[in-house]
């Protein structure tokens, strides 16, 4: 597969090893440095473009390469306010997508653990329900694209909690993510059940950036030839 990598920083260059390792070729790599050679033409000699950038500059990459032709598997976090659009913007150039705010199997297999904790937790209103998120000083978005995706979750089933917020709440209405920046955690992510009586917790940590490249050409992978919008649960059969 010939892969273009939009983004070359911590996660293209670990993309970069695990595509090559697994016999990959990589057409197009931009950074910061090289934008200029970001062109339509450019991204057309690609059958996959693999986009790690910023919030801010995601969607104009994704509808670049939709401009280009080419599917595009999208880790960038931080920009779900414009999803409608990308998604509008794919579906008349009639390209293809898979976004995941996180692509290890470790997290896609917590997400599933936490819709279940939250569906059986639902009619125990003793307890309320917190999330922590742990990631690396450079990280630009908080909460975590990750926290999001499970806070979501918890919000369809636990009825009690209306919203959730990214700061230390006394409102039982609000599902409370805290967002803590240490280097260098690659990403840790905790939602914790509390009562007076006990505490159920469940915490995914990374120990380091494998899973998420590696999942993120696993999509690649799934995603060359296809048309359409499609996530990680497809990819790994969930
Ligand atoms: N879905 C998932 O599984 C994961 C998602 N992420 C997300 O991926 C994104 C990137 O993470 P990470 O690699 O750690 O971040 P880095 O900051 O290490 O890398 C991002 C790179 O993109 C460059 N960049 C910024 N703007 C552009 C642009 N317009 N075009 C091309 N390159 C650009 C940055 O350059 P410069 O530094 O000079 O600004 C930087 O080199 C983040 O949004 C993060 O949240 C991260 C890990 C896993
Ligand atoms: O910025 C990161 O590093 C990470 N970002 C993703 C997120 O926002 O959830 C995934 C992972 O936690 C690492």
């Amino acid at each position: 597969m010939k892969i273009a990598l939009i983004g070359y920083g911590k996660m293209g260059q670990a993309i970069e090893e695990i595509a090559v390792a697994q016999g990959h070729e990589i057409v197009l790599k931009i950074g910061i440095e090289n934008l200029g050679d970001f062109t339509v033409e450019a991204v057309a000699k690609a059958d996959v473009a693999i986009e790690f950038t910023s919030p801010h500059s995601a969607v104009a990459n994704i509808k670049k390469c939709f401009d280009a032709g080419v599917a595009v598997v999208c880790g960038s976090t931080g920009w779900l306010e414009q999803w409608d659009e990308v998604i509008a913007y794919c579906q008349e150039k009639q390209g293809a997508f898979l976004y995941a705010s996180n692509f290890s199997i470790g997290v896609n297999l917590f997400f599933e653990l936490n819709n279940y904790l939250a569906k059986i937790m639902a009619p125990h209103n003793d307890y309320d329900v917190s999330m922590e998120e742990i990631h690396h000083t450079q990280k630009k978005d908080a909460p975590s694209g990750t926290a999001i995706t499970l806070a979501e979750r918890v919000l369809e089933h636990i009825g009690r909690k209306k919203q959730w917020v990214n700061h230390i709440s006394d409102n039982p209405a609000e599902l409370e993510i805290i967002s803590e920046r240490i280097d260098p955690a690659p990403g840790t992510h905790k939602i914790k059940y509390h009562s007076e009586i006990d505490d159920i917790e469940i915490i995914h940590t990374a120990h380091n950036r494998k899973g998420f490249a590696s999942g993120a050409v696993m999509a690649a992978n799934f995603l060359n030839g296809k048309k359409g919008i499609y996530n990680m649960k497809q990819v790994l059969g969930l």
